[in-house]
């Protein structure tokens, strides 16, 4: 599903994000990236969404080597991921229903396939009943879900959260997390950068620890472990 094969990628010349990164995920599992502040995590998702291009090294995703992908095709394949932000990025002035509309009007879908479709990711994340609200009606936790249901309405073969749960409480996040593991059980592949301690304890999946661009620990039902 996804393998980066001594993956190196430099900021300049006094930031070295990447060295020589090789790892493999399959299809269908969910993988916490963790480590230090710094560590190159926010990095390896970057070259996961082609916003960076790694010097050297392969990264292939889904059969597809992206390291070589035609400018002309990153937004096709853009839309084979769903991509969850710490804060969000909802679009204030729209309603939650336009709001995930959106990204299918984007492709040219037509109005009744939009009005299943996403009433179909809002019944998954609990929030049919606030398709007419503006995100500034809704506590963090549902404008979450509602981040959530829009990364999900494309049917991404991978979702890919960036510290999802860094702007929400403790019994917040946990429901975050189990919406994310309903999700996975569905069958979507997920990684998940993420700092909090307590989550990756509880939720006993494989976890990648970067640091200083390296992968230091890889464990299947790990825990999280910083190196200090
Ligand atoms: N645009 C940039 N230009 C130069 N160096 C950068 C840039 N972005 C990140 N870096 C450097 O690359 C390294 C990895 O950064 P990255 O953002 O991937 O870390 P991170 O593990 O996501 O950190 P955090 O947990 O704080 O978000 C750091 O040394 C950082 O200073």
């Amino acid at each position: 599903m996804i393998t980066f094969d001594h993956v190196s990628l430099q900021y300049d010349a006094k930031h070295t994000a990447l060295k020589d990164m090789s790892i493999h995920i399959d299809k269908g599992e969910f993988v916490f990236v963790v480590g230090p502040s710094g560590a190159g995590k926010s990095t390896f998702v970057k070259v996961l969404t082609h916003e960076l291009v790694p010097e050297s090294g392969t990264v292939v995703v889904n059969g597809i080597n992206i390291t070589k992908l035609k400018r002309s095709k990153i937004p096709y394949y853009r839309r084979t991921l769903g991509i969850v932000f710490q804060d969000f990025r909802l679009l204030s002035e729209k309603t939650v229903f336009d709001n995930i509309a959106f990204v299918l009007r984007v492709t040219g879908a037509k109005g009744r396939e939009i009005k299943e479709r996403v009433n179909r990711v809002l019944d998954l994340v609990g929030l049919r009943n606030k398709a007419k609200e503006l995100p500034s009606k809704l506590s963090g936790g549902e404008q979450q879900r509602v981040a959530i249901a829009r990364a999900l309405v494309n049917q991404p073969i991978l979702l890919i959260a960036d510290e999802p749960t860094g702007n929400l409480d403790p019994v917040t996040s946990e429901e975050i997390m189990k919406l994310f593991n309903e999700i996975n059980h569905m069958g979507t592949t997920i990684i998940m950068v993420t700092h909090n301690k307590d989550l990756v304890n509880a939720m006993h999946k494989r976890v990648i620890n970067i640091e200083d661009g390296r992968i230091i620990a890889d464990q299947e039902k790990g825990g999280y472990h910083l190196h200090v």
